[in-house]
């Protein structure tokens, strides 16, 4: 009998295989990092080769390390960054430009001819940057008889699911629900294609995959193993929290942060700031949906100062760093490269350090970093609260940044509420596991699942409440600061 299950985690930092048991451990991991293309201020690259050449790569290497082979796995599930757009030709395989990241803000000048209302309405997204529609039209825009080509079925459009789909199977098109959500072009409602969308944004359907649950066959990824579940990155997470019922919730720290709520099988509109989207769908079941606080930069605060500054050896430097000093001695670093996604939604916003003095050193800067972090959580978790009318009693948390403990004890404190890291901080993998487990019937139920989550550690508020409120006053004055800064 196979007693093991295999997760793509397709990351904005990196891609990782994961291999998981019955039990929810893990039993072998591989991972590659992919570079990160900075062609110009706001243009954030991937070159989609490398992914899905690192993602065969991943698998192999885990498999061996691990010492199994391809039929010890029961399915593999799929889960990826969100929104990234790649366009590749269909006759080759071969991409026809870089994939633009979710981050890339290059299409901010298209927003103010476009519809919000109708956008709004029809796909529960705010007009922003970070969705896939204005960077395809930006693409269909920009390289000479693409569009027509597109208009033929020539060049096709995916996500990195599609994308990575498309490569493991030998050609399949098609997508999930959770993917097509962030796209800009998805009715929520109908869970389709939104003709008027498509037509307000000038993108050619022939181009488009085929929408899927986030639970059933989509083909085989390696002889007799199938991808049995493909889901977005941070809708995998909630599931991997086992964030099944309504009013749970969790965040995940990786480039950006995302706070995810599970609102049932409802959608909920946001009156303050939060996305509404699709948390997952089970073969022919009702969806479920969530509410959703996006945080452009997280752990891509620390890349920066790590890759750009070069003040970091490693991104795990960062916690020793910051811990040379007690506090940011009134340092507020936002972190607003891609401008300021929830709850602000500021294209126009850009990065800023506020508060230096010459007393400052890189340790103050760090910290900083740590603290923005916090803070733009917190911001989202009162959005969230507002929205839910029910205030937060413990954060769920995962992602790359929970590694660092002083980060999450700053949460604590900036939140004022206990901050809670499962055993397996791997959740994303660990949730499109579970999805593709389920779907081929290796776990029999999500109550097997919830069986499985064990907290590793939490952490509880130190900070009396009258340093935080002044925390959270000096912070929205910095942010203030960052708006308007775009021509
Ligand atoms: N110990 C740490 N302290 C702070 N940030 C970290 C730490 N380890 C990793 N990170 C950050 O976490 C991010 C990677 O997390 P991960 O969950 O793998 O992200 P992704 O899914 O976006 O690829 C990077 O931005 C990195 O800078
Ligand atoms: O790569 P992550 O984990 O930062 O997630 C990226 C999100 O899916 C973007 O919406």
């Amino acid at each position: 009998m196979k007693q093991y299950v295999g997760a793509i985690d397709q990351g904005t930092t990196s891609t990782r295989f994961m291999i998981f048991d019955r039990s929810g451990a893990e039993i072998g991991r591989h991972q590659l990092e992919h570079r990160q293309i900075f062609p110009a201020s706001g243009w954030v690259e991937h070159d989609a080769t490398e992914i899905w050449e690192n993602t065969r790569k991943t698998i192999d290497a885990a498999l061996t390390g691990a010492g199994l082979v391809p039929s010890d796995l029961a399915a593999i599930g799929l889960t990826n960054q969100r929104e990234t757009v790649v366009l590749w030709d269909k006759a080759s395989g071969t991409p026809v430009a870089p994939a633009i990241v979710w981050q890339d803000t290059r299409t901010s000048s298209m927003l103010d001819t476009l519809d919000g209302a109708l956008i709004r309405s029809r796909t529960g997204l705010p007009l922003a940057t970070y969705f896939s529609a204005t960077k395809v039209r930006w693409l269909l825009d920009n390289m000479p008889g693409l569009r027509a080509r597109a208009t033929r079925g020539e060049v096709l459009f995916g996500t990195m699911d599609s994308w990575l789909i498309w490569n493991l199977t030998g050609g399949k098109h098609l997508t999930d629900v959770t993917n097509a959500s962030r796209t800009m072009l998805m009715n929520l409602g109908t869970l389709d294609w939104d003709p008027d969308l498509l037509a307000h944004f000038d993108i050619p359907r022939a181009m488009l995959p085929a929408i899927r649950s986030s639970a059933e066959t989509y083909g085989e990824a390696l002889p007799g193993v199938p991808i049995a579940a493909a889901i977005g990155d941070q809708q995998a997470a909630l599931f991997g929290q086992t964030c099944f019922d309504p009013g749970d919730t969790k965040c995940t720290y990786g480039t950006g942060g995302f706070l995810l709520m599970n609102t049932g099988s409802s959608p909920v509109w946001s009156s303050h700031g939060l996305i509404t989207t699709v948390a997952y769908r089970f073969g022919d079941e009702k969806p479920v949906y969530a509410l959703e606080g996006s945080i452009a930069a997280a752990g891509a605060a620390v890349q920066w100062l790590r890759d750009q500054l070069g003040i970091l050896d490693s991104a795990a430097a960062s916690e020793t760093v910051a811990g040379q000093v007690e506090d940011s001695a009134g340092v507020y670093f936002v972190p607003a490269f891609s401008g300021l996604f929830a709850p602000y939604w500021r294209p126009d916003a850009r990065g800023a350090i506020v508060g230096l003095s010459r007393f400052h050193t890189a340790a103050h800067l760090t910290r900083a970093a740590l603290e923005a972090i916090c803070y733009q959580t917190r911001d989202v978790v009162e959005a969230m609260a507002q929205d839910s009318g029910t205030a937060l009693d413990r954060l769920r948390v995962d992602g790359g940044v929970t590694a660092n403990d002083l980060c999450m004890q700053l949460q604590a404190d900036i939140l004022g509420v206990p901050v809670s890291r499962p055993a397996v901080a791997e959740t994303t993998a660990l949730g499109a596991a579970y999805a593709a487990g389920l779907a081929v019937g290796f776990w029999e139920s999500v109550g097997d699942l919830r069986a499985n989550w064990r907290e590793d550690r939490r952490w509880q508020p130190t900070w009396t409440a009258e340093r935080r409120s002044e925390g959270v006053t000096r912070w929205r004055a910095a942010v203030d600061r960052t708006l308007d800064w775009t021509m």
